[in-house]
C-alpha cells in the first residue's frame, strides 16, 4: 500500500506544543496530557478533530469508532464535524446489550489485559467505519477495533490518531490488514528528554 501523504501531514501547532511542552521519560514514554487526555483542551481538542475530519470526510464514513477513554474526546469532535454518531468500545465497564463483539488485549499503558466490548447494535453491516483515537503505539487497540468492526459486518476505511509513536510497529500493523493510517503527529525517536518528530512542510 502506498502512504498517502495527505493522511499523514504534520500538523504545525500540534508539532511545535510536543516539542515545546512534552514530558518525555527514558526512550518510550511520551506525555502530553495536559492538553490531550488527562486535562483536556477543548479549544485545542476541537481544533485537532477538525483538522482530523477534514481528512476523514473523504472516506465518507457512517460511524466514528473509538476505545474508551482517552478517544473518546477526539472522536466526539471528528464525529461532530462529519456529523455522524460517534461508538466507542466500553473497556471499563463492559457490559453491552447483546449480541456483542469482544476482544482481549495486552492493556497499552497499565499492564495486564484490557477487555474491549461493542454492542452490535451499533455497528452495523452497512457501516462505513473510520477509527479515531488520542495515540498510536503498538497498534493493539486500533486492530482490536479493526477486527470488531469487521466481524460486524462493517467497512473500516481509515484508521486516524491525533499522535502517532513510529518506532513502535503500530502503523504497520494497521496497514498489513489493508487499512489506511492519518495521523497529525508523527514521534519518530523520544531521545535525551526530547521527542523527534517529523516536521511540517509549512
Ligand atoms: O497502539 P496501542 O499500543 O494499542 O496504544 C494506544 C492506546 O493506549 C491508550 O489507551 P489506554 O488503554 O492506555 O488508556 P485509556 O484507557 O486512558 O484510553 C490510548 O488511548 C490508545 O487507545
Amino acid at each position: 500500500m502506498t502512504a498517502d501523504l495527505n493522511l499523514l501531514r504534520p500538523y504545525g501547532p500540534l508539532v511545535r506544543r510536543i516539542e515545546a511542552e512534552a514530558t518525555v521519560i527514558g526512550d518510550q514514554i511520551l506525555k502530553i496530557d495536559h492538553f490531550l487526555n488527562h486535562r483536556i483542551e477543548p479549544s485545542f481538542i476541537t481544533e485537532m478533530g477538525q483538522e482530523l475530519a477534514k481528512r476523514l470526510a473523504g472516506f465518507e464514513p457512517t460511524v466514528v469508532l473509538t476505545a474508551e477513554a482517552s478517544g473518546i474526546a477526539p472522536g466526539l469532535v471528528v464525529a461532530q464535524a462529519l456529523n455522524v454518531p460517534l461508538v466507542y468500545a466500553k473497556k471499563y465497564a463492559p457490559q453491552v446489550e447483546s449480541p456483542a463483539i469482544a476482544r482481549v488485549i495486552p492493556s497499552p499503558t497499565k499492564g495486564g489485559e484490557t477487555k474491549l466490548v461493542l454492542s452490535q447494535r451499533y455497528v452495523m453491516p452497512a457501516d462505513r467505519v473510520v477509527i479515531v483515537d488520542d495515540f498510536l503505539s503498538n497498534g493493539r487497540t486500533a486492530v482490536a477495533l479493526i477486527e470488531m468492526a469487521r466481524e460486524a459486518g462493517a467497512e473500516v476505511l481509515c484508521a486516524s490518531f491525533i499522535v502517532e509513536k513510529r518506532f513502535k510497529q503500530g502503523h504497520a500493523s494497521i496497514e498489513a490488514l489493508g487499512v489506511p493510517v492519518c495521523t497529525l503527529a508523527q514521534v519518530e525517536a523520544l531521545e535525551n528528554g526530547h521527542a523527534v518528530l517529523t516536521q511540517p512542510q509549512d
